[in-house]
C-alpha cells in the first residue's frame, strides 16, 4: 500500500483562485483588501516567507505593503506604527511576522493589534472565541489550512482518534480546539510526553508540528492512518523537511502530506482568505 497525497499545493492554488473573485466583488465596491506585514530584523527564513506571502497577494489582487525594521527597533516604535495601522481604514489586515528579536514581547505586541484585523487569529479575544465554540471568521492560518485539507479530501473527524504532536500557540493548542469542535477525540502531545509512540500508534489521524525532523517513524504509525505533517527544518543542503520520515511512513499510511506542497501553502491560503474576510465584513455589515 502507498497512501494518497494530501495535495496542499493544488488545493491552496485552487482557494487562491476562488478568493480573486471575491477580491474582483470588492474592488467592484471600491474596497481594496490590503494587508499589511511587519517584519523585523534580517532572518532570512522570515524575509523568504514574506516574500512568498506577498506573491500570492498580488496573484489574487490583494494589496500588500510590508513595513520593515531594524533587529533593535523598540517595542514601543512597533506598537505606535500597529496603532496606526488599526485606525487606518484602507488597512483591513495586520500580520507580524514571527519569530521577533528577543527584547520585544510577542503577547504584548500580539494584543496591541485589533481583533477585527488580527488575520494571524493570535489575539486573545480571537482565541478566546475559538476556544468557546463561537463563529468566528478569523482562524490562525495554519490550523485552519489542515482542516480544509482534511475535509477537502473527505477525510471524517467526528468521533475519530486524533493526536496532535506540539502545543503550541500557533499551531498545536489552537488546532486541537479546531478538532474538539469537529467532533474528534484529541490527545495533544509535546515536549514532556513520556512514551510517545504509545499515543501515536493510537491514531486515526496523526498531525505533528515540532519542527524535529524525522521524529516520525512508521513503527509510530497505525496501518492506515492520515498522517499530516507541518514540521519545518532545513537539511544540510538547505531543503525543506518536515517531522515525518516520509518514504516509510507513506508505505504505511492511508493518506500523508508532503514536505513542501502539504500544509505550508495552505497556511498562506488561509491567510488570504482571512484578509479578504476581515475586507468582507465592512461591506456586509449585517453578517458582521
Ligand atoms: N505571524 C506569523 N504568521 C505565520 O503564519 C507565520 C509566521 N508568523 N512565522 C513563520 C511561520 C511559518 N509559516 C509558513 C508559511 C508558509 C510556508 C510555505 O509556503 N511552505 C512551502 C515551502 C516554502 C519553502 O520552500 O521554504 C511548502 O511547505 O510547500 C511555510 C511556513 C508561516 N508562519
Ligand atoms: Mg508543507
Amino acid at each position: 500500500m502507498t497512501a494518497n497525497i494530501l495535495d496542499g499545493k493544488s488545493l491552496a492554488r485552487s482557494i487562491i483562485n476562488d478568493l480573486s473573485r471575491r477580491v474582483s466583488q470588492l474592488t467592484f465596491h471600491k474596497l481594496t483588501p490590503a494587508l499589511a506585514v511587519i517584519l523585523i530584523g534580517d532572518d532570512p527564513a522570515s524575509a523568504l516567507y514574506v516574500k512568498n506571502k506577498a506573491n500570492a497577494c498580488d496573484q489574487c489582487g490583494i494589496k500588500n505593503i510590508i513595513y520593515r525594521y531594524n533587529n533593535n527597533v523598540s517595542q514601543q516604535q512597533i506598537i505606535n506604527d500597529i496603532y496606526m495601522l488599526n485606525d487606518d481604514p484602507t488597512i483591513h489586515g495586520i500580520l507580524v511576522q514571527l519569530p521577533l528579536p528577543k527584547h520585544i514581547d510577542i503577547p504584548h505586541i500580539i494584543e496591541s493589534i485589533s481583533p477585527r484585523k488580527d488575520v494571524d487569529g493570535f489575539h486573545p479575544y480571537n482565541v478566546g472565541r475559538l476556544a468557546v465554540g463561537s463563529p468566528t471568521h478569523l482562524l490562525p492560518c495554519t490550523p485552519k489550512g489542515v482542516i480544509n485539507l482534511l475535509k477537502y479530501n473527505h477525510i471524517s473527524l467526528s468521533g475519530a482518534n486524533v493526536v496532535v504532536i506540539g502545543a503550541s500557540n500557533i499551531v498545536g493548542k489552537p488546532l486541537s480546539n479546531m478538532l474538539i469542535n469537529e467532533g474528534a477525540t484529541v490527545s495533544i502531545c509535546h515536549k514532556l510526553t513520556t512514551n510517545l509512540s504509545d499515543h501515536t500508534r493510537n491514531a486515526d489521524i496523526l498531525i505533528s508540528a515540532t519542527g524535529h525532523a524525522g521524529l516520525i517513524c512508521s513503527e509510530m504509525v497505525k496501518r492506515a492512518a492520515v498522517v499530516v505533517d507541518v514540521g519545518i527544518s532545513r537539511n544540510a543542503d538547505g531543503r525543506i523537511i518536515g517531522d515525518v520520515d516520509y518514504e516509510n511512513v507513506r508505505k504505511i499510511a492511508s493518506w500523508i502530506t508532503p514536505v513542501p506542497g502539504g500544509v505550508g501553502p495552505m497556511t498562506i491560503a488561509m491567510l488570504l482568505e482571512n484578509t479578504v474576510c476581515a475586507a468582507e465584513r465592512l461591506l456586509n455589515i449585517s453578517s458582521a
